[in-house]
């Protein structure tokens, strides 16, 4: 038997003018699940929070919250709260009245308010800075505030815009832990929306991908990545060497290359794209059998090194992972076989190439000595999508 979901988003529709931002989405996400609504800009993920949250009214479609419809609920009245990328916490109010206001403009008795303010401040573990005011607090603490005065009220689901996109990349990576263990402290429901995938991958129960007001695919983070069900999906998640030809029986005909043997359940001769994450991909001076390459660059990661290697016919070097450091330097020549791969849809639109026999290769680099930052590196825009 499946347990009845928190939330059911049943065929929602968003338009704003002529811009359908959401192309009816439906999802049904847990009690006591952290979910997260992962895409790039413009993708349509605010415009769902914001839906559920009351601050906008779908074209169509359903949101109910523990059976019940909010729609016709103004955003007061919805046992909901949402948490704003700006925090927006009044400035000249210290960190305990900020973090009652919420409870006093309801009328919460004084004891009860004193209690339950105390008891969030030391979930969050702010208790020493209660007579702060927000100016006297770092990113993080401030962050740790707007949370407190989210939790407090006690909504059955908390609703978090870019929670943690105003902290810099270190304490970024702390507050996806703690972020995570407050959920599990607190029990409640969180649903974060977030363009980086890092951050939903690390934090989140299950990911929504929403691609262009569409939903992309609904999974946990590990499925996502070892069974994305689009090139897009592919693309998005993780660290990938795309390659861009026809299914047939066995995995992918690539143009220049030959089969990439990949597990999928495509039609045979339907556009596709072979799906192969670096750690499937062997680079070596001893292997043999497959690709012949030469190495472009190596990048030391510390647990890993990222190995990219020139492949003649294609047109940007496929990406391999080791543990560890990789003894192979700029210029050796090697061996590239690949391991376990996956055959997603393509694009019949996007042609792998233009009369040329070369296929289109999208990598995407997610980290590196000097790689950008994180969550630009890991959207698609930052890959290098080669069309010969
Ligand atoms: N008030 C508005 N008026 C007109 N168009 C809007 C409005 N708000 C959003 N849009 C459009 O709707 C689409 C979805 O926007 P939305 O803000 O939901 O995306 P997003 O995924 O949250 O993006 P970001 O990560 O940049 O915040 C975009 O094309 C956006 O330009």
């Amino acid at each position: 038997m499946t347990a009845e979901p928190l939330l059911r988003v049943d065929g929602v529709r968003a338009v704003y003018g002529d811009t359908v931002a959401l192309h009816d989405i439906s999802l049904d996400i847990a009690h006591n699940e952290f979910f997260a609504l992962l895409g790039p800009s413009g993708c349509g993920k605010t415009t769902l929070l914001r839906s559920i949250a009351g601050f906008e009214t779908p074209a169509a479609g359903r949101i109910i919250v523990d059976g019940i419809d909010l729609l016709p609920l103004p955003a007061h009245k919805r046992p909901v709260n949402m948490m704003f990328q700006s925090y927006a916490l009044f400035p000249h109010l210290s960190v305990e009245r900020n973090i009652a206001y919420g409870l006093e403009a309801e009328g919460v008795g004084r004891a009860e308010i004193r209690t339950r303010v105390g008891e969030v401040m030391e979930v969050v573990r702010l208790g020493h800075l209660a007579k702060r005011r927000p100016s006297q607090l770092s990113g993080g603490q401030r962050q740790r505030v707007a949370l407190a005065r989210a939790i407090v009220k006690r909504p059955k689901l908390l609703l978090l815009d870019e929670p943690l996109s105003a902290l810099d990349r270190q304490v970024r990576a702390s507050m996806q832990l703690e972020l995570k263990r407050l959920q599990h402290e607190v029990g409640l429901t969180f649903v974060v929306v977030t363009h980086d995938q890092e951050e939903a991958m690390s934090m989140a129960d299950r990911i929504a991908v929403l691609n262009e007001g569409r939903l992309e695919q609904l999974a946990t983070p590990q499925e996502l990545y070892a069974d994305p069900g689009s090139r897009f999906v592919a693309a998005f998640i993780g660290t990938a060497n795309l390659l861009d030809g026809d299914a047939t029986a066995e995995g992918v005909a690539v143009p220049g290359m030959g089969l990439v043997p990949a597990a999928h359940s495509l039609d045979v001769g339907s556009p596709a794209t072979a799906v192969v994450r670096p750690e499937d991909v062997t680079v070596g001076t001893e292997v043999s059998g497959g690709l012949r390459g030469t190495v472009v660059d190596t990048y030391f990661l510390g647990g890993a090194s990222t190995i990219s290697v020139e492949v003649p016919g294609l047109p940007a070097p496929l990406l391999a992972s080791v543990h560890g450091a990789t003894r192979l330097a700029r210029g050796a020549e090697v061996g590239v076989t690949f391991g376990r791969a996956t055959a997603v849809p393509r694009d019949p639109s996007q042609p792998p190439s233009f009369g040329t026999t070369v296929p289109t290769t999208a990598i995407t680099v997610t980290d590196g000595a000097d790689a950008p930052d994180a969550a630009e590196a890991s959207a698609p825009t930052r890959s290098q999508d080669v069309s010969a």
